[in-house]
């Protein structure tokens, strides 16, 4: 059904002697997004392309089918018809939504009849702390749910203490347990130390056979930043360029508004190239960005903003 990264052999010398110069890494980051002001009449287009590579997520500990529902229903219909059919847009949805195994029952009941895929956490999620077999039997919970996609989380201990190739097996087996579903591998960046380390791990995360990488769970003290997505980037083009295959990105965690949307599809196009903006291989990880796009689009269209309460929570 979908691209499938086949993965490499594990490959220390491929990442081994990465170094990462943090100032130049930051300093690149803000560059991008300081001098590139996107025209006005272009900015509708860009968010609406944001809405189409979101994972409309809710992952909170008082998540229920309802909420799981209503979150669903605007999957199905993220922007006011009136505004898309002003834009000349006939259909939009988001990319996806994501959500804890239990409630993927749930989510592939209010999406029946629509191509959006369901998306599951798993594998311990968010921390990772069980033992092996418990977070592979996750995985296969959620695609006996009826998970499309599954979303792991990596053992950030392996990181830190450079147990690479460690890494790499303990990934590959998560991506045997995935079988056909696409599998996105969450770094978990803010707990990885080093931007080195975040290269490091992305690079063993796309040899394992990860279909997208993806900086955060949402739950980590720091999320994703434009730095990290910038090192992970390089380490997408490098595996490219090595072995002819495009892995996602999925920047997620602390994305809030549309200038987020727009900053990190600029980052995109910039280091990968605007092939890369789609939702193949582009996901924000988000469960509040929508709200701040559809007022801007709101505004776009009809030249003043909404009031909140007509606007998603989701
Ligand atoms: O994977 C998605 C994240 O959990 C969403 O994080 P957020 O709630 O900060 O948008």
């Amino acid at each position: 059904m979908e691209r499938k990264n086949p993965g490499t052999d594990f490959s220390l010398d491929w990442f081994e002697t990465i170094q990462v110069n943090t100032p130049a890494a930051e300093r690149r980051a803000a560059s991008l997004t300081a001098r590139r002001s996107l025209k006005k009449e272009w900015q509708a287009a860009w968010l609406l392309n944001a809405v189409r590579c979101i994972d409309l997520t809710t992952l909170a500990g008082d998540d229920t089918p309802d909420r799981v529902a209503r979150l669903c229903a605007k999957a199905r219909q993220p922007v006011d018809a009136g505004q898309l059919a002003a834009l000349g847009v006939e259909h939009l949805t988001t990319g996806a939504v994501c959500v804890y195994p239990t409630m993927v029952a749930a989510a592939k009941r209010a999406l029946q009849g629509t191509a959006i895929p369901v998306a599951s956490v798993a594998t311990g999620f968010p921390a990772g702390l069980m033992p092996l077999d418990l977070r592979l039997a996750e995985i296969r919970y959620a695609l006996d749910q009826g998970a499309d996609e599954i979303d792991i989380v990596i053992s950030r201990a392996l990181v830190l203490r450079g147990e690479w190739a460690a890494l790499y097996d303990e990934i590959c087996e998560m991506r045997e347990a995935c079988g056909h579903a696409r599998m996105k591998a969450i770094l978990a960046t803010g707990e990885l130390k080093t931007l080195g380390n975040v290269a490091k791990a992305s690079h063993v995360a796309m040899q394992a056979g990860a279909d997208f990488i993806k900086t955060s769970t949402g739950k980590e003290p720091v999320n994703a930043t434009l730095p990290v997505s910038l090192v992970m980037l390089r380490a997408i083009r490098d595996y490219r360029d090595r072995t002819g295959f495009s892995v996602g990105f999925k920047p997620a965690g602390g994305l809030k508004t549309a200038r987020d949307a727009l900053n990190w599809q600029v980052l995109m196009a910039e280091e990968l190239g605007r092939d890369w903006l789609r939702a193949d291989l582009f996901r924000i990880g988000a469960s509040s960005l929508l709200a701040d796009i559809e007022r801007q689009i709101s505004h776009h269209v009809t030249g003043r903003y909404a009031a909140a309460h007509r606007l998603a929570a989701g």
